[in-house]
């Protein structure tokens, strides 16, 4: 069976959505969850991503008891007997967020051993600031036959400066710090809204950490930690990703639970194309413009514009008139969704990291791959705007990150199916639409 995203394109988006937890919360959560050596802790608005499985699965293999209650969204996590500290090859390179493991295990063992996660389709991805803090703290790495391994009699607080300011390793070197002796500093830290959500989990479970959400983290040490309950923010990228939805399609959509202030950037620049944003505290309305103006953006750490918004976004600028450029200052592959959108029409150049978009294009449907799941969106939602026929494939990608995506469009009036496509002619696929 080959399930691909079919979509014929017109329609506008009209009505509301409602938002699921965030993936990149959710990951670092249950990884903390593993600090805990009594009570269990109950994780809610957890989205029934594949990544939030595959992350269960790793919990699972290390020993911990996990339950996943689908109807209610709530994970159910009790790490309290004794767990194992290493995690295989197998699983570490389903999902390479599962390095965010690392840091609770050394800190509650003094001990992780875990497969190097490689790079990916938008990048290499080192890990050399989490092995950096890790060795601050007082830990021997050593890197042998792809695996990676931290050792340490005792883990004691240390000043570490991060020379990139790294979601992934503010998130291990927090958690590795958390049950560390003395007060750890971390400076240039990320300052995502899923790095203060791991802070308030990690306080409540009876943690110390100061200053989530600023560039100067502090983490006070404690004996130990208590599982605890705990709601997970929602996604602001799944929130954006329907605003630019909204704006590309003419639309009028209103996103329950989006936050406003975690999309900041993304609002600012849809505005500038034209699109009307009204934010309240429930969510926020997109209404779109008949005619999108071109715009420059460049992706930046949080509170800049987010990497993992870009591939989404560049369809609204493929589609304004004018030239738009992106920079990518992120990930230095993450324009793979552009040379796909080409066969769609799109008129761009890459110069070095930058895309040029000439603008506006007038979107023909065609059969393309996704090669991450942002791109599978950004796919997607070009498709909306394409005449005739769009089939996205490689739907894998696209469930990292996304619950009932067609769903969710579905609901909103787009004419979009999640189909096999084995043995179907483009004709026999079209009429499913109709
Ligand atoms: C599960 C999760 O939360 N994933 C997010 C997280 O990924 P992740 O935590 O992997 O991203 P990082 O912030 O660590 O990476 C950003 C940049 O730093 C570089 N780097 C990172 C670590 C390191 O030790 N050395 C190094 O050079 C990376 O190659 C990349 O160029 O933040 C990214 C940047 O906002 C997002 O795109 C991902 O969606
Ligand atoms: C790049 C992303 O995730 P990950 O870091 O899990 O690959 C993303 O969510 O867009």
């Amino acid at each position: 069976m080959t399930e691909n995203m079919i979509i014929k394109g017109g329609n506008q988006l009209k009505g509301h959505v409602k938002i699921d937890g965030a993936k990149n919360a959710v990951l670092p959560l249950l990884a903390a969850t593993l600090l805990a050596d009594k009570g269990q802790s109950h994780i809610s608005n957890a989205s029934l991503l594949s990544d939030v499985y595959v992350m269960n699965d790793v919990l699972r293999n290390l020993n911990a008891t996990v339950d996943f209650d689908e109807e209610n969204n709530e994970i159910i996590v009790d790490a309290s007997g004794e767990l194992t500290t290493e995690a295989p090859f197998e699983l570490v390179s389903k999902m390479r967020a599962s390095i965010v493991v690392m840091g609770p295990l050394l800190s509650r063992y003094g001990h992780a051993k875990f497969a190097m996660p490689g790079g990916c389709a938008i990048g290499s991805r080192p890990i050399d600031l989490h092995v950096k803090g890790f060795e601050a703290l007082g830990a021997k790495v050593t890197t042998t036959a792809g695996y990676v391994e931290a050792v340490a009699d005792k883990l004691v607080g240390a000043n570490i400066y991060l020379d990139f300011p790294s979601v992934g390793a503010t998130q291990n070197i927090m958690m590795a710090a958390a049950l560390a002796e003395g007060v750890t500093i971390i400076e240039n830290v990320a300052r995502e809204p899923e790095i203060v959500d791991l802070a308030n989990f990690i306080n409540k479970m009876g943690g110390r950490v100061q200053g989530a959400g600023t560039d100067t983290i502090k983490i006070r040490g404690v004996e130990s930690l208590t599982g605890t309950e705990h709601t997970v923010i929602p996604d602001r990228i799944e929130a954006g990703t329907f605003m630019v939805a909204a704006a590309i399609t003419e639309g009028d959509v209103y996103i329950e639970d989006a936050i406003s202030e975690h999309n900041q950037p993304l609002i600012s620049k849809l505005k500038e194309m034209g699109a009307t944003i009204t934010e309240d505290v429930s969510g926020v309305r997109v209404q779109g413009s008949a005619v999108l103006k071109a715009t420059k953006a460049r992706t930046l750490p949080y509170p800049g514009f987010p990497t993992d918004i870009q591939s989404p976004y560049t369809v609204a600028q493929v589609l304004a008139e004018g030239t738009s450029e992106m920079e990518e200052t992120v990930f230095e592959n993450r324009f793979m969704h552009l040379e796909e959108l080409r066969r769609m029409n799109a008129n761009f150049s890459i110069n070095g990291d930058t895309a040029i978009i000439n603008g506006p294009a007038k979107l023909q449907g065609a059969a393309v791959a996704a090669s991450d799941l942002r791109s599978a969106a950004a796919l997607i939602l070009a498709g909306l705007r394409a005449e005739g026929l769009t089939k996205v494939s490689e739907l894998k990608y696209l469930d990292r990150g996304y619950h009932s995506f067609e769903k969710k469009l579905q609901d909103l009036g787009a004419n979009v199916l999640r189909v096999d496509v084995d043995g179907k002619t483009d004709e026999e696929l079209a009429a499913l639409l109709d």
